[in-house]
């Protein structure tokens, strides 16, 4: 049986819909409405399909990102989503022939890394990602928190106000925008991100509940922190509320507007649970509390996963702490990245160039990613037997250089 792999027509699209969530396991019918909304967010030179007798069974896309990188510099990334196989073609190498084609272009087209989140574990690593951020989700047991049930709003004289989706359209890019140039593993949400999570384009496969929303202006007068969070409505056999609020997104650009927004949803009257969503490991929420073992970890799992496909741009854009030297011996199956390469990093600049040197780590580009926005120590690695040190301290040098004060964190799944 001969499977072709190749990029989509416009006459393809349905059918590549089709195929994609009989493979996310969701129903395969869409309106007409929604092939036209969807297809209105894709470039169909980044939409890839397998196709068996003209039917397509596999898909994959990828579409140009920014990512925040350590520092705030932004790295043009090759987002990749919408992979599935259909269960009649699995383990046929039709995800390999798709991604070893769709790196490649990447890297033809001067994208510094490709980012993806890992719908399991084991898929990526073979072909050069790495876990780079890590997510967190907390359950917060509300009247365990201590906070004081008297509470009526932030007392650092700024307010929280309840706003409205079109009110999000309106001060959230903007938000974002101050959010990933201060948080590492932000990702950018385009026009469309706002839409489809304010309600204004729904989409029948991912039915809608309307949210609410509330934003902390500052004293000043300047919007620092934006909430979406939904409520079940669930209530005892006693007659007791006991509703679980879940956070859908939270941008607080400052530790004022996390504390103000974190109190704000955990003081809400007929709240009894609630859960963070995606977050930092290192979110403040448990610390906010008079009680933080109130706050239960939920979710502790690796999140955006990276695939490094220049070491030399992707390390001269990154800041550094400190000054120091380190040769790196970065070793790719694929030989996409694969190289010798000396970093002179100091904090006011950085240059990463190919060297003869001999080096003081080796470490597989995969291993790179993970240690690349400071999410987990050079020693970590080693001790994990992923990175090899030749020079005594290099690895603690390497801690040095890449760890950073905040963890990295992306906030969303794409
Ligand atoms: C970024 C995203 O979109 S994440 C979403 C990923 N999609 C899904 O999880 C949907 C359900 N799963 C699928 O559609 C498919 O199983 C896929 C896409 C994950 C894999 O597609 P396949 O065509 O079967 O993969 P392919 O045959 O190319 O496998 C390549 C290698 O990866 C391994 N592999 C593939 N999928 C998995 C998996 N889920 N777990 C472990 N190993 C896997 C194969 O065994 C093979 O290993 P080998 O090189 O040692 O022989």
């Amino acid at each position: 049986m001969t499977v072709e792999t190749r990029l989509i027509t416009e006459s393809d699209y349905p059918d590549w819909l089709r195929a994609l969530s009989t493979g996310f396991l969701r129903p395969p019918v869409f309106t007409d409405e929604e092939i036209a909304e969807r297809r209105a967010s894709m470039d169909l030179d980044r939409v890839r399909g397998a196709f068996d007798e003209g039917r397509c069974v596999a898909t994959y896309r990828s579409f140009p990102q920014q990512l925040s990188t350590v520092g705030g510099a932004r790295l043009a990334a090759s987002a990749v989503s919408n992979v599935t196989v259909s269960p009649t073609h699995r383990r046929r190498g039709l995800l390999s022939r798709m991604m070893n084609a769709e790196l490649a272009d990447a890297k033809e087209r001067g994208e510094r890394v490709s980012t993806l989140i890992a719908a399991e574990y084991p898929i990526y690593g073979r072909y050069g990602y790495g876990p780079a951020t890590t997510t967190t989700e907390w359950s917060v047991d509300v009247p365990r928190a201590g906070l004081d049930p008297r509470r009526s709003g932030p007392d650092d004289g700024g307010r929280v106000d309840l706003v409205d989706g079109t009110d999000v359209r309106k001060l959230g890019p903007e938000l974002h925008q101050r959010l990933a140039a201060a948080q590492h593993g932000v990702v950018d949400r385009d026009e469309l991100w706002w839409r489809v999570n304010t309600g204004a384009v729904r989409m029948p496969a991912f039915p809608w509940t309307e949210p609410f929303y509330a934003a902390y202006r500052a004293a000043s007068g300047t919007v620092e922190g934006l909430l979406t969070y939904v409520a079940d409505d669930k209530w005892g056999d006693g007659k007791q509320p006991l509703n679980t609020a879940t956070v859908r997104d939270m941008i607080a650009l400052t530790p004022a507007a996390e504390r103000a927004l974190w109190h704000f949803v955990c003081s809400i009257d007929w709240i009894t649970t609630v859960r963070s969503g995606h977050r930092a490991p290192d979110d403040l929420l448990a610390h906010l509390l008079p009680d933080p073992r109130a706050a239960r970890v939920v979710t502790q799992a690796d999140f955006l996963w990276l695939r490094i496909l220049d070491v030399p741009a992707v390390l001269e854009a990154r800041t550094y702490p400190t000054s120091a030297t380190l040769v790196l011996d970065v070793r790719d199956s694929s030989s996409l990245a694969a190289g010798l390469f000396r970093l002179d990093a100091t904090p006011s600049g950085t240059t990463c160039t190919p060297s003869s040197q001999s080096p003081d780590l080796t470490l597989d580009v995969r291993d790179l990613a993970t240690l690349y926005l400071g999410d987990e120590p050079a020693t970590r690695l080693a001790a994990r037997g992923h990175l090899d040190e030749h020079r005594p301290g290099a690895a603690a040098l390497a801690d040095t250089l890449f760890r950073t004060g905040r963890r990295p964190w992306c906030p969303d799944v794409f």
